[in-house]
């Protein structure tokens, strides 16, 4: 049963007035939620409003195109398709992918307004990423700005824009259950809801709330972290009935980044370091191995492939 939700934390301390009060109680909240969760939700973020709902009005119009029209999508730049892209009955979502400069220019019927939008959003949620990792550097007690220097290149950060079908009856998976191997990812949602998080063998929504964005730790925060704070384990229920939207960020971290964890949070303090060290792009590759070929698909592929076993 589901008894319940994430909490949801005001940044307008840290994005307008600066009050310390108000910044020192967001941050245990803030703590609190990364280390139980892995998820939180924020308001007062600083991504325009307006923006968020424009991004999803266009996004209902972009999607609604008829399926040979999609079909006739074309990559800009040679940009590689998506998995599963020709396959496109056979899918439970329609995704659209933006990386400012890599943009798929999916449809020839791509409503020019929609690929700015999605770019300009972008432009927010690196700033987002940004505050918000800076808020995880203080309440995991690091010095200033360590995860700053250690993620200062921005090329791997990419959004998303879905469209979840309607459930079948037989079938009401989105997306299943996973971590995100990012560093932190921001998502909105319209209002059918269907996101959900783990939490002690239970599955709690997070309810869809106006103007607020979901956030969530990803795998390379928790290694960081020494597991101080948890990747989420993360899904989408669909609705019958019912067309899902909602547009993830996700804030990552340079392919050729050595992850392992902090000496801060582990030789530093006399702790045991709980994963043995990997580049993002190795890690990027395992589990892009097991999804387009499960071989065992009982076998998830996941962080704890790194996990030090004590
Ligand atoms: O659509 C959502 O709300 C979340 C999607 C998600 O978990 C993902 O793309 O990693
Ligand atoms: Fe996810």
């Amino acid at each position: 049963m589901v008894t319940s939700t994430i909490p949801t934390i005001d940044l307008s301390p840290f994005v307008t007035d600066g009050d310390e009060d108000g910044k020192k109680k967001a941050m245990e909240i803030i703590s609190l939620a990364c280390s139980e969760y892995g998820f939180f939700q924020v308001v007062n973020h600083g991504v325009p409003l307006s923006l968020m709902s424009r991004a999803m009005e266009l996004s209902k119009i972009f999607f609604a195109y008829p399926t040979e029209e999609k079909l006739k999508s074309v990559p800009k730049s040679g940009a590689p398709l998506p998995a599963g892209y020709n396959d496109w009955d056979a899918r439970k979502e329609d995704v659209f992918i933006c990386t400012p400069g890599t943009s798929f220019n999916v449809f020839p019927s791509n409503p020019p307004e929609f690929q700015k939008v999605m770019e300009e959003l972008f432009g927010y949620f690196i700033k987002a990423g940004q505050l918000v990792e800076s808020i995880i550097n203080d309440c995991l007690g690091l010095p200033p700005n360590v995860l700053k220097g250690y993620n200062h290149d921005r090329s791997e950060d990419h959004m998303q824009a879905y469209h979840y079908f309607p459930a079948t009856g037989t079938d009401n998976i989105g997306a299943a259950e996973h971590q995100d191997a990012n560093c932190v990812t921001f998502v909105f949602q319209d209002d059918v809801g269907g996101l959900e998080v783990r939490k002690d063998s239970e599955w709690i929504r997070v309810n869809p709330a106006k103007g607020a964005l979901v956030v969530n730790v990803g795998d390379v925060i928790q290694v960081l972290s020494n597991n101080r704070f948890k990747s989420g384990l993360h899904r989408v229920v669909r609705t019958e009935g019912k067309s899902r939207y909602s547009f993830p960020f996700f804030y990552s971290i340079n392919r050729d980044k050595w992850i392992e964890p902090l000496s801060q949070l582990t030789r530093e303090i006399g702790e045991p370091a709980k994963y043995r060290g990997f580049t993002h792009r190795d890690y990027g590759v395992l589990r892009m191995r097991q999804r387009t070929n499960p071989s065992r698909p009982e076998e998830k592929f996941d962080i704890t492939h790194y996990a030090i076993l004590t």
